[in-house]
């Protein structure tokens, strides 16, 4: 299956940290040789300019083949921070360079997140609050009045986009999991949690592919919308039993369990126990009772499989249960019922 890549945070993040890379690397570059040629401001704050144009210049190279590590895109922020502090610090009041400081809060909010940019942003702020306060001669409220409102300002649009993107991602990551009918997980949740489990569980893996046996009679006989109330209650009584974490549905009247298990037995168990649950329920439609069976294949997880290879398992154990006559749970050739 096509991986679908659903962390969008990850991929704004490096971008904004290719482009503000990019940009700072450059002015870091200008500045810098600026600094040393016509101004002489400091050597110091020169030579931070152009260690940091490098910096950025290596750290672009790094996102733009997107293998960064976030502590560096973090780190990478602080040390823009640290420049400018010096710079505010090192620089006259008349030259404005607290301005600088401005810029800030967007790029803690966008490349740090919300509930990181905080601290910093707080940090900065109070600085250059002092900062102008130490060196003004005269009275620096209206100077400290303005950069604190544009300081807020800018802090608090930057923090509502961060906030609705945020929002926005989670929802559509929730629809993307989710099947619409059911309201439960789908195949592409199935693929996640696979790729998680297969790598970072330690207990061994088994999957149940369930598929309701002679569906289409139901859709046929009763209607679509018939269908559609046993589709429902059939998932709720599976994960009423493996779990809603555990449950997918991952096509038309086809459900699959994730189990994690130290014996293929349990997984075995499990299955029969949602077989003989779902059998032995009648589903109220229209005062009618409707019965449904379901057949069920069971395959274990090994080592280097991926998620086709261990459905494909399942389905041929699936298979079998419904050549031997459905309602059936199949393991390896076995049959429980
Ligand atoms: N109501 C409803 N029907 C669906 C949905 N998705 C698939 N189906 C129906 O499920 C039926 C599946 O039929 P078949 O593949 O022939 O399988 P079956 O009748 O269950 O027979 P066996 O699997 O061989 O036991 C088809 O009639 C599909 O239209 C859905 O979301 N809602």
């Amino acid at each position: 299956m096509h991986e679908v890549e659903l962390d969008k945070t990850h991929k704004l993040r490096a971008k904004v940290l290719i482009g503000t890379c990019g940009l700072l690397g450059m002015l870091g570059l200008l500045l810098g040789v600026i600094n040393i040629l016509f101004i002489g401001l400091s050597p110091v704050l020169a030579g931070l300019q152009l260690g940091y144009a490098l910096v950025s210049f290596w750290l672009m190279q790094r996102a733009l083949n997107d293998n960064h590590k976030p502590w560096e895109a973090h780190l990478y922020v602080y040390g823009l921070t640290a420049i400018v502090m010096f710079a505010v610090y090192v620089a006259r009041l008349e030259s404005f360079m607290f301005c600088w400081a401005l810029i800030l809060p967007i790029l803690y909010l966008l490349m740090l997140g919300k509930q990181t940019a905080t601290l910093p942003a707080s940090f900065l702020f109070i600085f250059v609050l002092i900062d102008i306060s130490i060196k003004s001669d005269v009275m620096p409220w209206p100077m400290i009045l303005n950069f604190s409102c544009s300081y807020a300002l800018i802090w608090l649009i930057a923090y509502v986009y961060e906030n609705n993107r945020e929002r926005s991602e989670n929802e559509l990551q929730t629809l993307a999991l989710l099947d619409p009918l059911t309201q439960h997980y789908n195949r592409l949740a199935l693929s996640k949690r696979f790729q998680s489990l297969s790598q970072t569980s330690t207990l061994p893996m088994c999957i149940l592919l369930l598929d309701l046996d002679y569906f289409k009679v139901i859709n046929d006989t009763y209607g679509h919308e018939a269908g559609d109330i046993v589709l429902k209650a059939c998932a709720k009584q599976i994960s009423s039993i493996a779990g809603y974490s555990d449950t997918f549905r991952v096509g038309g009247e086809e459900f699959c369990v994730l189990v994690q298990a130290e014996h293929a037995n349990q997984a075995v168990e499990l299955a029969e126990s949602i077989r003989k649950l779902i059998s032995d329920t009648e589903f109220l439609f229209e005062n009618q009772n409707l019965a449904v069976t379901v057949s069920v294949g069971v395959a274990t997880f090994e080592a280097k499989m991926t998620l086709s290879n261990l459905l494909a398992k399942a389905d041929k154990q699936l298979y079998l249960a419904k050549d031997l006559g459905r309602n059936k749970v199949m393991f390896d050739g076995g049959y429980l019922k």
